[in-house]
C-alpha cells in the first residue's frame, strides 16, 4: 500500500528533485518541460507515456506546442508518495 508523504521525509524525498515545484497546497509537484518544437515535445510525451503506464501511474499534463507542463500526484493517497518522486526522475532522465 502506498504511503502519503509528510513532514520530514516529504521535504527529503523533494530535495531529491531538480526544477519541480510544489503545487496544489503541497500534494503534488510540477513541472514545465520545454523542447525545440511539438515535434520534440509529443516525441518526449510518448516516452513519458510509456514509463508511466510501466510505472502504473499517470501524469496530468498539459501541452502546447513546445512546452509540457507536468503535474504529479498520488491520487490513492490524496497526496505525495515515493510514487510521485520516482516517476518525476523518470522523466527527467529521458533523453
Ligand atoms: C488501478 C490503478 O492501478 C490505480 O488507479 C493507479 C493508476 N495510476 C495512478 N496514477 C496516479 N497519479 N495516482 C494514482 O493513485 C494512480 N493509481
Amino acid at each position: 500500500m502506498v504511503a502519503k508523504l509528510e513532514g520530514d521525509e516529504k521535504r527529503r524525498a523533494l530535495d531529491t528533485l531538480t526544477g519541480w515545484d510544489e503545487a496544489r497546497d503541497g500534494d503534488a509537484i510540477q513541472k514545465t518541460f520545454q523542447f525545440k518544437d511539438f515535434t520534440q515535445a509529443f516525441g518526449w510525451m510518448t516516452s513519458a507515456a510509456i514509463l508511466a503506464e510501466k510505472a502504473d501511474h499517470h501524469p496530468e499534463w498539459f501541452n502546447v506546442y513546445n512546452k509540457v507542463e507536468v503535474t504529479l500526484t498520488t491520487h490513492d493517497v490524496g497526496g505525495l508518495s515515493d510514487r510521485d518522486i520516482a516517476l518525476a526522475k523518470q522523466f527527467d532522465a529521458i533523453k
